[in-house]
């Protein structure tokens, strides 16, 4: 089936306004018809009306003028010539149309006459020769028009007289008066372009108005036929009914194309009309067209441009998860779409109406939102902004982000409606809370880390300085954490340091603190202690010591037990604090102080440590040119063995400060080690030893006699350690065999396989190896077994104790046994008295050194009493 195209709007008006125009056009032509025909016939019936008028007249007339003639005809006859003239003249003044009468014979002599006529002879011949055809005496003979005068036309109307018997017959004649039925003429003429005439059926012109003719002329156009280009209506007057010789027409005309005039006016004024419509309409129409279709277009656009719009909104609302709201205001009355609504778990795809959107809010967060709102409401801020949490329909709790704004308002400008978005934020909250975590929080124990610690301290400094309340940091180190790390594996140093946190938690107030810097650093922040007074002190050192006393108990770490101390240090803050930094500093000057006080220990800050850690400063200062000045230099102790007999030494560095006078290495050592000086310093030994050795080496006394070198932790760690030792050895050319290398505990704990390998690799070149302050440190007897030790030294400590405490004797006597057991020679270090020597001897100690043989002297003293071999000598 074919569907016909519908027509447009646009072909329907041009439709519209062609038929508009084409029934109008037809309407004017049958109004411009219509009025042609009326004026015709209005026009004709007024030709008709006036040409009956000059009928009417002209008849009146012939008819009063026969009478005359009759009369005048009879006076003759009745031979009276007196009452002849007399009757002439009367009916000559009676007749107003009749200029002269007259009674002529057959030869033309007037007979009697009217007073116009002077003449007594009438010179007309045509009309005497007429005379004599006049037969009838009852008929009006009408003569030719004729002009008498210029310009004015005559007609004669004639009777015949039939003379007494015997006599000469005649006829009574009137001259019709011309000016007469020129006014009667002029009379019916109502229009400029009117004629009139009466002419002889003939065609000869009697009168004819205006007069362009003369009488006696053919009428041109004005003819019993009528002439095109005029409307012409005609009388005739019957010559039979009026007795005339012939017959008179009596006609009337108009021009056509001025009677014309009014409807071929109408015509033009209807066809301009029509014209003026179509180029007004037509354009119009045609610029409300083009118009349309422009607003079309733009309205086309528009819509276009808004659906895109709202779809792009629709997919960065999508995108965006955002649901949309709406609520009235003051009722409250909240819509939600189906987006929003499924936020909180409605999945039904449905808009939502809420009548109390306040109890969908968690307590907690309510005063903020409402808050919020009415800020917004009341003009305060620009828009409205919000996040909380509001309950999912699983009773759960949805953190959501809401942003709105009032879109509209009453005439008092009170808002009515606001518009906004709602978002769910619970991951990015989660996130929020995640990085917090991260941000501000140990990884391991949970506890506040050094960012948000600084934070908390920050705060409640400026807090003390407001509300003169003293507080106390408290630096917490794990004394030979390291070493529990190393030996017993970083999972359990990890367990130890989360049961330190969960420890320092118990023993402090929640209000309190305890943050992790890393490591084995913790901090501890006690606020609010009281007013700045001695008293305070004395509770941070309370507080300090029960922290000291649950961090030595023993831990349980996966099943093993494990010892550790702390080392703490505290310092105090409060209104007259200013630096964090000197204050973190203070309780970091404090828990070194503990930890040189033996560790164990808490120590609370006080000047006095300032100034040590300030002359501390400068002597490290001072240590970094004293090799260059030469201000070191080397002393030896002997170590002797049970037989007194000195078997080697000990070089012990010694250090001449130029001011202080000697520095003691248990002084500047430490300093040396802190600030990797030592490095230096060992390579200096070092090479004084190698040097002490070859020159011993080369005299028969001193020959065999070891050398026992201190090497630090982080000496042995370089890694061309080896390579060093091996360049001194053959640069100063001397033995290895004598050369004996003193470590301590704590370095073989870590990276234990690269120390073995050295010591191997020294080893193999024949030199010893001794491990110093043994028993202090945590040595894990697999590694000595490993280790390619000679010898180890018993510490100080246990000598010094030994006779008075059976339990350092034990120890010592145990080490002895485990030395021997693993092949190792034992050196009791510290020997002081000769009731100790006794008691070593006894435990089968191989070797000794301590005051009690002698103290550390120059290299040319050690020569000296090897020459004499008289120990006793040196005190
Ligand atoms: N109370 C007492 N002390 C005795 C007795 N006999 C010896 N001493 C002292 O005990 C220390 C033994 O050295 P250390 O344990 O290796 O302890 C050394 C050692 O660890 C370190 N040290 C000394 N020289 C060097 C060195 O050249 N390099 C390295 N790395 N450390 C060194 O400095 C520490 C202290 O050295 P010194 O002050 O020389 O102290 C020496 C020594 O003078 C005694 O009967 N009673």
């Amino acid at each position: 089936m074919k569907f016909q195209k519908p027509v447009s709007r646009e072909s329907a008006e041009w439709l519209a306004f062609a038929a508009v125009v084409l029934l109008g056009c037809a309407l004017s032509v049958f109004a411009v018809l219509s009025e042609r025909n009326f004026i015709l016939k209005n026009e004709h019936n007024r030709l008709e009306a006036q040409a009956r008028i000059v009928d009417e007249n002209l008849r009146r007339q012939l008819a009063g003028v026969r009478s005359a003639l009759d009369s005048i005809r009879k006076a003759h006859l009745e031979n009276s010539p007196g009452a002849t003239g007399l009757s002439i003249q009367a009916l000559r003044n009676a007749m107003p149309g009749v200029r002269a009468l007259a009674l002529l014979d057959k030869n033309g002599h007037i007979l009697q006459s009217s007073d116009e006529m002077q003449d007594s002879h009438l010179d007309d011949a045509d009309f005497l020769r007429s005379i004599s055809k006049m037969r009838d005496a009852g008929t009006v003979y009408v003569s030719r028009p004729y002009e008498n005068t210029p310009g004015t036309s005559n007609i004669k109307l004639s009777m015949k007289v039939e003379s007494p018997p015997g006599d000469t017959p005649g006829v009574a004649t009137a001259i019709l008066n011309p000016a007469y039925f020129d006014v009667v003429m002029q009379s019916v003429i109502y229009a400029p372009d009117m004629w009139s005439s009466i002419s002889q059926r003939d065609g000869f012109v009697v009168l004819f108005v205006p007069p362009s003719l003369r009488p006696g002329a053919a009428i041109p156009g004005l003819s019993v036929v009528p002439d095109d280009s005029r409307m012409v209506v005609q009388r005739t007057i019957d010559a039979t009914q009026a007795n005339l010789d012939k017959e008179l027409v009596v006609a009337v005309s108009r021009s056509y194309q001025e009677i014309s005039k009014p409807w071929i006016r109408l015509a033009i004024e209807l066809a301009s009309l029509w014209c003026v419509f179509v180029l007004i309409v037509g354009p119009s129409i045609w610029l409300l067209q083009v118009k349309r279709r422009s607003l079309s277009v733009l309205t086309e656009k528009r819509a276009k441009d808004a659906a895109e719009n709202a779809e792009r909104m629709e997919l960065a609302l999508a995108g965006a998860r955002l649901g949309l709201w709406d609520q009235a205001l003051p009722s409250g009355l909240l819509q939600v779409d189906e987006r929003a609504a499924s936020i909180l778990g409605h999945v039904d795809g449905q808009p939502r109406t809420i009548l109390n959107w306040r109890d969908e809010i968690h307590p907690d967060d309510l005063d903020n939102v409402v808050l919020a709102f009415d800020r917004h409401l009341s003009g305060e801020t620009p828009r409205y902004e919000a996040e909380y949490r509001l309950r999912h329909v699983n009773g759960c709790w949805v953190w959501v982000q809401a942003r709105g704004k009032i879109v509209e308002r009453d005439r008092q400008g009170r808002p009515v409606r606001i518009l906004g978005t709602r978002a769910d934020i619970s991951a990015s909250k989660r996130h929020e809370s995640e990085i917090q975590q991260l941000a501000f929080y140990d990884g391991l124990t949970g506890l506040p880390n050094r960012r948000l610690l600084m934070d908390r301290i920050s705060r409640a400094v400026n807090l003390s300085h407001r509300n003169r309340q003293a507080g106390a940091i408290m630096f917490i180190d794990l004394d030979n954490f390291k070493d529990l790390n190393d030996t017993l594996g970083h999972d359990k140093g990890d367990l130890l340091l989360a049961q330190v946190a969960a420890r320092l938690l118990e023993v402090t107030r929640k209000t309190d603190t305890v943050a992790r810097l890393g490591g084995d650093e913790f901090v501890v922040l006690l606020e609010e202690l009281g007013a700045s007074d001695s008293s305070v002190s004395e509770r941070a050192e309370q507080i300090g010591q029960n922290i000291v006393q649950r961090l030595s108990t023993p831990y349980l770490l996966s099943g093993h037990e494990v010892y550790s101390t702390p080392s703490v240090g505290v310092a105090m803050f409060g209104a007259d604090t200013e630096s964090i930094d000197d204050l973190m500093k203070q309780a970091d000057l404090a828990m070194y102080e503990a930890k040189a006080a033996g560790r164990n220990a808490l120590r609370l800050f006080s000047p006095q440590m300032q100034t040590q850690a300030a002359a501390s400063v400068a002597l490290e200062r001072d240590l970094r040119g004293a090799i260059a000045r030469n201000e070191l230099h080397l002393h030896y102790q002997p170590i002797v063995d049970a037989d007194r007999t000195m078997t080697g030494v000990e070089a012990l560095v010694r250090w001449n400060h130029p001011r202080h006078g000697p520095v003691s290495p248990a002084e500047f050592i430490p300093l040396a080690e802190k600030s990797g000086l030592i490095l230096q310093i060992g390579q200096w030994v070092m090479e004084q030893a190698c040097e002490q050795i070859r020159l011993w080496g080369a005299r028969p006394e001193s020959r065999r006699l070891t050398v026992s070198v201190n090497i630090s932790a982080r000496q042995m760690r370089q890694p061309d350690f080896v390579g060093q030792v091996i360049s001194v050895l053959s640069s100063s050319g001397a033995n290895p065999f004598r050369l004996r290398f003193e470590l301590t505990e704590s370095m073989l704990f870590s990276d234990t396989e690269d120390v073995i390998e050295k010591m191997n690799d020294l080893k193999a070149m024949g030199v010893g190896f001794s491990l110093d302050d043994f028993g202090t440190g945590y040595s894990s007897l697999s590694y000595l077994k490993r280790l390619p030790l000679d010898q180890l030294k018993i510490d100080q400590s246990f000598i010094r104790e030994a006779l008075t405490h059976t339990s350092d004797a034990t120890i010592a006597k145990a080490i002895v046994g485990l030395a021997h057991s693993l092949g190792m020679l034992v050196v009791a270090e510290g020997v002081e008295t000769e009731a100790q020597h006794t008691f070593l001897a006894q435990s089968h100690c191989d070797s000794f050194q301590g005051y009690l043989y002698a103290p550390p002297c120059s290299a040319e003293r050690i020569t000296a009493l090897l020459n004499t071999q008289g120990l006793d000598q040196v005190h």
